[in-house]
């Protein structure tokens, strides 16, 4: 197994909108890639892609050597991974055409090398099953762009190797993506779970009339979603509580939890789970006071309403 510090060349199945970004970040990164998708098209979509993408990446820095030369679109599949030192596989989500794909890549990767699927919820346990050596199977799921958005969550199937999921949290390091490795196999990973869940209750507003996409939208990038680039749904929250951090958030918004405007399923407010919640953000401080996070969130939320042309405008932000 290539040490992932030494990987040189990556190979990316599926080269539609997320193939083609992990295709534009690695080839920003400095490696080669070799593509590889059936569509008769795929190839001149592929290299538009990336060359839209390129000025972007330019901009932010590329690393030594990187190139859009260095982009082979291959025949066929068993040539785009016949000397692939990683593999990442973003064809459509459905679960029959993802195990029979995984299986093909297994037969046609060499030994030892992993394979990580881009899959944006399907457990790899139910992709695995039919895979020769499912040990080397893992997700890798991007976030869209892969080339802008940092974050991939790694997990491991029932059949997968823990060597193989630490081999790909650090080879996506390497090639720097900022890593979640989960333990535990859940459907729809972390961040899925959380945007749909918003996204889940947003459909409900829309198909009852109570507010429209276009207010959808600005409720987030004019409200949560500046803060949600600085810091997370968790110690944003737990700055609602003022110098009573969380604990005083709980006790405070706790109850509102179960209010009957809410249609998703509220948790049980136990002491386990509230225990769990204060100390985790305590944690996630780090030492930080109340006051340190503050100044921290107010800076980077002017950040973002800078960058994004909002400050300064009549009437404050908008
Ligand atoms: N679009 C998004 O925002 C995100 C998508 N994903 C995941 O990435 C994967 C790909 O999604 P997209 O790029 O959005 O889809 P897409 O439809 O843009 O691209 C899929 C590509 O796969 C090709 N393809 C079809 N059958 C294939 C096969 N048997 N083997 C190899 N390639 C095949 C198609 O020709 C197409 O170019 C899915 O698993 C999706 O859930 C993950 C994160 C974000
Ligand atoms: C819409 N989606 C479920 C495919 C989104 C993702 O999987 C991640 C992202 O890019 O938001």
């Amino acid at each position: 197994m290539t040490p992932p510090e030494s990987v040189r060349r990556v190979a990316c199945v599926g080269a539609g909108v997320i193939g083609g970004g992990w295709a534009a970040h690695f080839l920003a990164r400095g490696y080669d890639v070799t593509a590889w998708d059936p569509a008769p098209d795929a190839g001149r979509k592929l290299r538009r892609l990336v060359d839209a993408a390129w000025p972007a990446l330019t901009s932010l820095g590329l690393a030594e050597g990187a190139s859009t030369d260095r982009l082979t679109v291959t025949e066929t599949l068993e040539q785009a991974v016949s000397e692939a030192e990683f593999v990442q596989e973003s064809a459509p989500e459905k679960l029959d055409l993802k195990r029979d794909l995984l299986s093909r890549l297994d037969a046609a990767t060499p030994p030892g090398v992993v394979i990580a699927s881009s899959t944006s919820g399907y457990p790899m346990t139910d992709m695995q099953t039919t895979a020769a050596d499912p040990s080397r199977l893992v997700v890798g799921h991007p976030f869209n762009p892969p080339y802008l958005i940092p974050l991939v969550e790694v997990v491991g199937g029932e059949h997968t190797d823990a060597a193989a999921v630490s081999w790909a949290a650090r080879f996506y390091e390497v090639a720097g993506k900022s890593v979640i490795t989960m333990d535990k196999e859940v459907p729809g990973f972390i961040a899925n779970r959380l945007q749909e869940a918003l996204w889940r209750e947003a459909l409900h507003m829309v198909a009852a009339g109570e507010a429209t996409v276009r207010d959808i939208d600005l409720s987030i990038t004019e409200g949560p979603g500046l803060r949600w680039a600085v810091m997370g749904p968790m110690l944003t929250f737990a700055l609602a509580g003022g110098e009573g951090g969380m604990a005083h958030t709980l006790d405070h918004f706790g109850p509102s939890l179960k209010s009957p405007w809410t249609r998703l399923e509220a948790p049980e407010l136990d002491t386990e789970l509230y225990d769990a919640v204060v100390a985790g953000c305590e944690e996630a401080a780090d030492g930080r006071s109340v006051a340190d996070l503050v100044a921290e969130r107010d800076k980077g939320v002017i950040d973002v309403l800078r960058a994004t042309g909002r400050l300064g405008r009549e009437g404050g932000p908008r």
